[in-house]
């Protein structure tokens, strides 16, 4: 009887392009502007549920875990006020948010290295908390020949921000770039851009202000010494 039923059930006719999934088509469109112009800002593209739980945990973590930020990592961590003032908390993958932010920029890093063959091997990324007045001085995520971040990679977690409450980030363009591309730290918004090409500040906002930083890597290990570290 069943076998009956099955064979004279009508046959749905599905259209043979299957369309890209949201994230595909953001993760085409940084591919692109990364290509061409070596940056890419996109306003308030993030996918809803990761922004929403980096959040949600940023504000949970806040007093508790944020540590005033230094410059370097390691052996070469150096706090200095005068380049920055923020507060960060790495992320390590131990919570429900940094589990589905790492997941999905695996996700990123991958289809960037098929689309432009980047290498990237390794993500690091941790939380900052600008209180108003903070800053983070013009400077290189990267030296060329000296590191080995690529890309570096920024989500803000700011719900309601505008023009007036300051904290742009500005990417100049080159050394001599005075103007720069001013991103505004909404919620949502994604800055892409190459860390040795793009020298960059953050500005003193009046609120506090919330984003994730991170970086991808490239794999320099030699002679047994592990680097990234891991
Ligand atoms: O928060 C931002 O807009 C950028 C932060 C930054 O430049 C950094 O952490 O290296
Ligand atoms: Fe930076």
């Amino acid at each position: 009887m069943d076998a009956i039923d099955q064979t004279l059930a009508p046959m749905t006719v599905f259209p043979v392009a299957t369309p890209l999934p949201g994230d595909e088509l953001l993760f085409e469109q940084i591919a692109q502007d990364i290509e061409t112009q070596g940056f890419s800002v996109q306003a308030g593209a993030m996918p809803a549920e990761v922004t929403d739980a980096l959040y949600q945990h940023a504000q949970r973590i806040q007093e508790t875990k944020f540590v005033e930020a230094g410059i370097g990592r390691g052996d070469d961590y150096l706090k200095n006020e005068f380049v920055r003032t923020d507060a960060i908390c790495w992320i390590t993958g131990e919570s429900d948010a940094g589990r589905h932010w790492n997941a999905w920029t695996a996700d990123l890093q991958a289809y960037l290295n098929r689309r432009l063959f980047l290498g990237l091997f390794s993500f690091e990324s941790h939380f900052a908390h600008y209180s108003p007045g903070d800053y983070y001085k013009r400077h290189y995520d990267a030296f060329r020949g000296e590191t080995n971040r690529v890309l570096s990679v920024v989500a803000y977690l700011n719900p309601g921000w505008t023009a007036h409450d300051g904290g742009e980030l500005v990417l100049y363009h080159s050394d001599t770039d005075r103007t720069g591309t001013r991103v505004v730290p909404l919620y949502g918004t994604l800055a892409v851009f190459l860390s040795e090409e793009f020298p960059h500040e953050v500005l003193p906002a009046s609120r506090d202000r919330y984003s994730v930083a991170g970086w991808y890597r490239v794999n320099t290990s030699i002679n047994g010494k592990v680097d990234p570290p891991r």
